[in-house]
């Protein structure tokens, strides 16, 4: 049994695996870390190792107290990945990046693969289908749109994520909406679009906190899967016992 923790910029998210499987999702705060994990560990006294990707300001210390009860793996770019990194900055990709684009490797042998990410930041990243990692992008998450909009005006006010009415916002409120989710829509059917236009043979996997909200408004038809990041950690983990 493996406990995989993904440590985000906004929140944690845990999971327990049994082989391929999850047996449960926890979602928590930074600041209940410790407390959380402990529960967990008590609940499920079977795990033997604690996997975790950390792109938050969350280090390896954090996890340390855990090493009496099993193994502790903090994924670094030392470990091995089942893909080939060309990006032009290798050390500076994020690891949240590295374990998707290694679940994405791993699960969709022999093609192209484009992971979008919609979480505080929106990442994209494309890997060919000879297992090269190309990069993609990083744009802000739809949350973060709707904040920096607010913290840098004096009159626009801080909503709550909301359907627009329409593409045409007739108020204030409308305009934000129509700006922030539309625009976010639109951005991503447009790199789609020019994927697609580039690349055949080519899967889209879509995944992070804003990945069902999304799903539904996107013209481009793909599936969503939010638990893909934890999934791809215990893929990544398995690989690297497989590998070392
Ligand atoms: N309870 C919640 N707290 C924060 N964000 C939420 C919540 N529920 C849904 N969201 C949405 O999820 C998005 C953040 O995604 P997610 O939780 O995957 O980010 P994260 O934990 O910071 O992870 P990462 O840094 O990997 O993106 C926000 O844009 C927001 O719209
Ligand atoms: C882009 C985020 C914040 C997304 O979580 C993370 O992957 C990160 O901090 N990346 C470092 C920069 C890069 O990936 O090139
Ligand atoms: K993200």
């Amino acid at each position: 049994m493996i406990l995989t923790v993904d440590v985000g910029n906004t929140r944690i998210k845990a999971a327990v695996f049994e082989g391929g499987s999850v047996l449960e999702n926890f979602i928590f705060e930074k600041n209940e870390l410790e407390k959380k994990i402990k529960k967990i560990l008590e609940k499920y006294q079977k795990c033997s190792d604690l996997v975790v990707a950390s792109v938050g300001n969350i280090e390896k210390q954090s996890f340390l107290t855990f090493e009496k009860q099993l193994n502790v793996h903090f994924l670094t770019h030392e470990d091995v990945f089942p893909f080939t990194n060309k990006y032009a900055t290798p050390k500076t990709l994020g690891i949240d990046r590295m374990v998707l684009a290694a679940g994405a490797t791993l699960k969709f042998p022999g093609q192209n693969r484009l992971v979008i990410d919609a979480g505080t930041c929106i990442t994209y990243d494309f890997i060919d289908e000879k297992d090269n990692y190309l990069g993609g992008a990083i744009s802000p998450g739809l949350r973060l749109r709707y904040e920096s909009l607010h913290n840098y005006t004096a009159r626009l006010p801080l909503l709550a994520l909301e359907s627009p009415d329409s593409y045409i916002g007739d108020s204030t409120k409308q305009a934000i909406h129509s700006g922030v989710v539309n625009g976010f829509v639109y951005e991503i059917d447009g790199f789609i679009d020019e994927y697609r236009a580039n690349f055949s043979n080519f899967i889209i996997i879509l995944t992070g906190g804003d990945a069902d909200f999304l799903a539904k408004r996107l013209k481009n038809t793909i599936f969503a899967n939010s638990n893909f990041l934890l999934e791809s950690l215990n893929q990544t983990f398995q690989y690297k016992i497989d590998n070392d």
